[in-house]
């Protein structure tokens, strides 16, 4: 079992972001897939999450219902329709509608708003198809609760891929989703992250913690309750995202995405108080408290 060392100001400062200096690409695009037709807004708050840690580019791929308000919603994005059921569920990518999407991506984050099984798994086999074997992957919501039980999209995401699950979530990937593993731990020492980074292959950022696989954690020194609000995993997801499309590696990207989502908290914190700010503030704290990390 390793120790989990704290993302303290120094040991961030020893691993600095890159900070690419050239235009909007050579900050990268990221690709969010997500929306069903009664959770748009996941997709909003991940995707401005993404331009708000510096990502240059971004497309939006929503089910066809919402992709027009959502266009609106966001006017510095891309946004794409896709085939939706009766119910306003995704159904899957459509024919070649993202392709060309996908092999342009930097990053591309699955499962903000998605909520039904069937339409994710297909989505995540489109990425897999489509995207070239190095664009990272970050996954999120239902792209998680099909995970474990795809042993195809399991074993091609390993290495490539970062995930951020919730409670509910990280139940799912250990399979027990009556029983949801409690604020990053199980009942012994080993934090829930450092389980499912071994499980799985890849980078996990789960209730403030960070694991590897194979052994290296961290975890974050900023944070609290108030930032377990609707849409903060969706502003977490798309933090990280966008981290890695301005060149961060999986691992420096989930340290600082999880810091600076921490960092954000706290700041609003002070400002209103402990409890009632919503995920959307985040996304404007995002920003200054990147530059602050730099300098703390
Ligand atoms: N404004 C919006 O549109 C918002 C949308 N949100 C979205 O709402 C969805 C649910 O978020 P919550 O935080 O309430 O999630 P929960 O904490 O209730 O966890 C739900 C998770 O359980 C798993 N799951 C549930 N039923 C499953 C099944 N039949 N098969 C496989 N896995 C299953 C999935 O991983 C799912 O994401 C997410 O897609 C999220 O992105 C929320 O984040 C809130 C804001
Ligand atoms: N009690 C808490 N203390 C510290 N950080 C928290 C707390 N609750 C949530 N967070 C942070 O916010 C992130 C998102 O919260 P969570 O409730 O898991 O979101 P969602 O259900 O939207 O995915 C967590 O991964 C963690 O980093």
């Amino acid at each position: 079992m390793g120790d989990t060392a704290v993302l303290s100001p120094t040991l961030l400062r020893e691993h600095p972001l890159p900070e690419p200096t050239g235009g909007k690409d050579a900050r990268g695009g990221v690709l969010v897939l997500g929306g069903a037709r009664g959770t748009p807004g996941a997709v909003l708050l991940a995707g401005l999450a993404a331009l708000r840690v510096g990502a240059g580019r971004l497309s939006l791929a929503v089910a066809e219902s919402v992709a027009g308000p959502l266009a609106v919603a966001v006017p510095e994005a891309g946004v794409l329709g896709l085939p939706e059921r009766p119910d306003g569920a995704v159904a899957g990518p459509g024919d070649g509608v993202l392709d060309a999407e996908l092999a342009r991506a930097d990053v591309v984050v699955v499962g903000p708003g998605l909520d039904a099984p069937a339409g994710t798994l297909a989505l995540l086999r489109a990425v897999l198809a489509h995207a070239p074997a190095t664009t990272p992957l970050v996954l999120d919501a239902f792209a998680l609760g099909v995970l474990r039980d795809a042993s195809d999209v399991r074993e091609a995401v390993r290495g490539r891929a970062v995930l951020t699950p919730n409670s509910t979530e990280a139940a799912y990937l250990l399979g027990s989703s009556d029983a949801a593993p409690d604020e990053g731990h199980d009942d012994g020492d080993e934090p829930v992250a450092a389980r499912l980074a071994d499980a799985y292959g890849t980078v996990v950022v789960c209730a403030g913690v960070v694991a590897e696989p194979g052994g290296r954690r961290w975890r974050s020194s900023t944070g609290h309750s108030g930032l377990g609000t609707s849409g903060s995993g969706d502003v977490l997801a798309g933090a990280v995202a966008g981290l890695l499309a301005r060149g961060a590696d999986p691992a420096q990207a989930a340290c600082f995405g999880v810091e600076a989502h921490g960092l954000a908290g706290d700041r609003l914190a002070a400002a209103v108080g402990p409890l009632g700010y919503l995920a959307r503030e985040l996304l404007d704290e995002l920003p200054r408290v990147l530059v602050e990390l730099r300098s703390r």
